[in-house]
């Protein structure tokens, strides 16, 4: 094998495929697919991966250049997860490069960096020994010290070179056009391996033991320093730091043991640990109970098996489904192969770690984006080199490189941010399903409230995505009930005069757990809301100049900002159009039904959790744990407070307004509200208490409210399903979102009117056009052009077209190869084409 066939870090989509380059003999050991190499492209050296190797002919190959060099000791990435790629690319229309750069920790994704080092014609001069001609190494010349610094390095990067000779740029480049110098270019990683110094002994114990005899009285610091270390020895090497902060010694002291020659300081790599110094209170296999014991028996013998199955375990909240993950993962684990657990990002509290590192201490890798660059790097690394049996992580540990995994769960599978919105836009439930049928591994998709695709797939055995197997566990681990669940109409309320955001119902609710001292959970569905500013003499709503929406206020930095652009300005005093001082701030934030709840039960403690409070890195712990602690009355927060929450003396769940979310343009709202609604209410009365939910809605007779009130998925489904059938939505067909932008109005328009024209034409010479009426035939219909919900971005124009399909044709790949023929048909390179392919946001 001597040529490899490499993917290259160029993001433009006439490099998205492989290039040949020549495998030179001293790398040969090294290059294997899935390494991570440096090639010339051009005039520079990128970043690449190696997808394959093959044999050339002479001729061909003598035309190759070569691979500069091998980046890492192990491959990144296996041959299975480079096959996951290119599988990706086709899926979700994305380029080969971004779907295997994100498998990778950012930490990775190197950049060229250039390098300078001696050059030939500087060695014939110079190399016959300089120090014999010590008076050609004046120092006041600066060419000679550039020579000197550099050969002192070896090879140093351009970046110091001009940080120690700030004035160089120019006599570098002058010395490295007559040869005294060389340049090359290699890449450099985002974030390095941490390296930390360590102590340990230079000699054997014995002969430490009997040379402490030997330090006189001058040295007893030195000499309790070793003694210290011998009667450490198991746990060496040991951080240097640590010895000089139990012994209260100085460096100087250690050194000058080092340089008598009884220990070595080194370095050693260390990884950050973002769990380092926490106990995890170990636990051990609950006894299952009845229905847990055949949901388990039916996954674990597929897992020893080692076949490829896909369950869906619809469970409701308190089901113990947990545990059945704890047990499978053991299973799996005891035969050698390794385990992912994806929980979405907000339901990766530290409850959830807890319960993984608890039962599986140190062999658990966590993964999630609160981590620093350079923690997530270690995690990841510890999965690679095989310290990790388990993987605890939000959507992208779906990539973690084991070698040999056994095993994937999605906790909350239905959840919307397994899908990632920006490129390459994948939902990890399907790349997750697609790594497992590669590897014969088990899926497990868990919820309480299974999302429509999934549970259609899993009673239907439809085609649409794959087919689970659907188990049950309608009852509680705990056997108690599911909570009651009282539903208050708002316009009732308004009627009789209340017009507080508290109803008269929660109102007294939360009065008597205040008396009885139990805790209560509010939730405000923030989806659709925004805290606006609008004068109420005109009308004027604040809105963000380059995306046509309103800005949000934000009462800490009193500004007003967007949320897609980032655009700040200060907040207004007087209405900009009419000058009127009556201009306020809509919407009900969270702030505010703190200060509500503060007015009518003073001396209440109030834990208010959401985007503003979270910000801070381990801060989400520090509000659980003091509310489990008993600190506060009420948890106050966004959807964050609806997820994987297990407190015992919580009986109270109120919901501010459940139906704030219903009326967007959103064909899920009646599906999120649902399961919104589901699980919050499941976060009440979970153990030996009795729960009570109080749910607060202006709109009270739409289905999704009624049959999460009465815990009834299977109603909710079936209505909801009509609805689909009816307006021809998933799971009864796919979507794709096809979103076009451009800074010209008129020129976008007639864009993409091209472009839904040209889907259309095509579709019908290949007999896919048509009523996507008929079930059962190939079907493709195309909705659109129209703004998009955002119609400007960025100072961009948007339009989109909505594809909707069915069947097994290859819609994906039309959509396109349509888009890249318009791309290439419009010489003005302002056009953006993007593809979003099963969306989860229609925006
Ligand atoms: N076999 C068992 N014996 C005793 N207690 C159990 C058992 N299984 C689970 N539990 C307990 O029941 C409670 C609920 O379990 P768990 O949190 O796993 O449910 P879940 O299905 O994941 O719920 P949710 O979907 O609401 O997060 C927990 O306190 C857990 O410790
Ligand atoms: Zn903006």
């Amino acid at each position: 094998m001597d040529i490899a066939k490499v993917i290259v870090d160029v993001p433009v989509r006439s490099t998205d495929r492989p290039f040949d380059y020549l495998i030179p003999d001293s790398l040969k050991l090294w290059i294997e697919v899935g390494s991570r190499v440096a090639v010339p492209f051009g005039p520079r050296t990128v970043q690449g991966f190696v997808v394959s190797l093959e044999s050339g002919e002479t001729g061909s190959v003598s035309r190759m250049k070569p691979i500069v060099e091998v980046l890492d000791l192990l491959p990144p990435l296996s041959p299975e997860l480079v096959e996951l790629g290119d599988w990706m690319s086709q899926r979700y229309a994305c380029r080969r490069i971004s779907a295997l750069q994100a498998m990778l920790p950012t930490a990775l994704k190197g950049k060229a960096e250039r390098l300078i080092s001696l050059g030939d014609a500087e060695e014939t001069v110079n190399s016959p020994g300089d120090e014999l001609f010590p008076l050609f190494l004046e120092a006041d010349n600066e060419e000679q010290q550039i020579t000197d610094f550099v050969r002192r390095h070896g090879e140093v990067s351009m970046k110091l070179l001009t940080r120690t000779f700030p004035e160089a740029a120019e006599t570098v480049k002058f010395m490295v056009r007559r040869g005294v110098l060389a340049e090359s270019q290699s890449i450099k990683d985002k974030m390095g391996k941490k390296k930390l110094k360590a102590v340990d002994l230079a000699i054997g114990l014995s002969a430490a033991r009997e040379s402490l005899a030997g330090f006189p009285a001058r040295s007893a610091r030195q000499k309790e320093v070793l003694s210290f270390l011998i009667d450490m020895e198991a746990t060496l090497p040991m951080p240097l730091k640590n010895v000089l902060s139990v012994l209260q010694v100085t460096a100087g002291t250690v050194k000058a043991l080092e340089d008598k020659g009884y220990i070595e300081i080194s370095e050693i790599e260390v990884y950050r640990d973002p769990y380092q110094g926490r106990d995890f209170k170990p636990s051990t296999p609950l006894p299952l109970t009845a229905e847990q014991e055949v949901v388990y028996k039916r996954i674990v013998g597929t897992v020893e098996q080692q076949m490829h199955e896909v369950f869906l375990l619809h469970g409701v909240t308190g089901s113990g489904k947990t545990e059945i993950y704890l047990q499978c993962i053991q299973r799996c684990v005891e035969q050698g192969r390794q385990a992912v657990v994806l929980v979405p990002e907000i339901a990766l509290t530290p409850q959830m770690v807890e319960r993984f590192k608890g039962r599986f201490g140190s062999g658990v890798a966590v993964m999630h984006s609160r981590l620093s660059v350079g923690e997530r790097y270690d995690e990841w690394r510890k999965i690679r080199e095989g310290k990790a049996m388990v993987a605890v992580g939000a959507r992208s540990a779906v990539f973690a490189p084991f070698a040999n995994l056994g095993l994937i769960i999605m906790d909350e599978e239905h959840e919307g941010s397994y899908k990632q919105e920006e490129n390459p836009k994948y939902h990890a439930r399907d790349v997750a399903v697609r790594r497992a049928e590669q590897g014969g591994a088990v899926v497990i998709l868990g919820s309480a409230t299974p999302s429509l695709e999934s549970y259609h797939a899993a009673r239907s055995q439809s085609d649409i995505h794959f087919s689970p197997i659907l188990l049950e566990m309608p009852s509680r681990a705990l056997g108690n009930e599911l909570p009651k669940v009282a539903v208050v109409d708002m316009r009732d309320e308004l009627k009789e005069g209340n017009r507080s955001m508290f109803s008269r119902r929660l109102h007294a609710a939360l009065v008597s757990r205040l008396e009885r001292g139990e805790q209560t959970v509010l939730l405000l569905n923030r989806r659709g809301f925004s805290t606006f500013v609008m004068c109420r003499s005109c009308g004027y709503v604040a809105g963000c100049p380059e995306c046509d929406i309103s800005l949000t206020y934000h009462s800490r930095s009193d500004n007003l900002r967007c949320h897609y652009c980032g655009h700040a300005e200060p907040a207004p005093k007087l209405c900009p159009e009419c000058g009127s001082e009556h201009i306020r701030f809509f919407g009900t934030g969270t702030q505010r039904v703190e200060e509500e709840l503060g007015k009518l039960f003073p001396g209440i403690r109030v834990i208010r959790m959401d985007v503003d409070t979270t910000t801070e890195k381990g801060s989400h712990e520090k509000l659980l744990n003091q509310f489990r602690d008993k600190k506060a009355d009420v948890l106050l927060g966004t959807q964050m407070v609806a997820k994987g929450l297990d407190f015992p003396d919580v009986t109270l769940v109120g919901v501010i307004t459940a139906d704030s979310a219903l009326n967007l343009p959103d064909f899920r709202a009646a599906e999120k509200t649902f399961q919104l609604l589901t699980q919050v209410a499941g976060r009440a009365g979970r153990h030996q208490l009795p729960g009570e939910v109080v749910v607060q809605s202006y709109t009270p007779e739409h289905y999704s409210i009624i049959h999460a009130s009465g815990h009834d998925y299977r109603s909710f489904v079936r209505d909801e399903l009509k609805h689909r059938k009816e307006l021809h939505y998933p799971p009864y067909c796919r979507l794709i979102l096809v979103t076009l932008s451009h800074e010209q109005l008129p020129l976008l328009l007639k864009l993409a009117e091209n472009y839904a024209l040209n889907i259309q034409g095509k579709a019908r010479q290949l007999r896919w056009y048509g009523s996507l009426d008929k079930l059962s035939s190939d079907a493709l219909d195309l909705l659109g052009p129209v703004a998009s919900p955002l119609p400007r971005l960025k100072g961009r124009y948007r339009f989109q077209c909505i594809i909707k399909w069915r069947g097994a044709i290859d819609a994906i790949g039309l959509a396109r190869q349509v888009a890249e023929e318009l791309e290439d048909s419009v010489r003005d390179k302002g056009l953006q084409i993007s593809i979003d392919v099963d969306p989860q946001m229609l925006m």
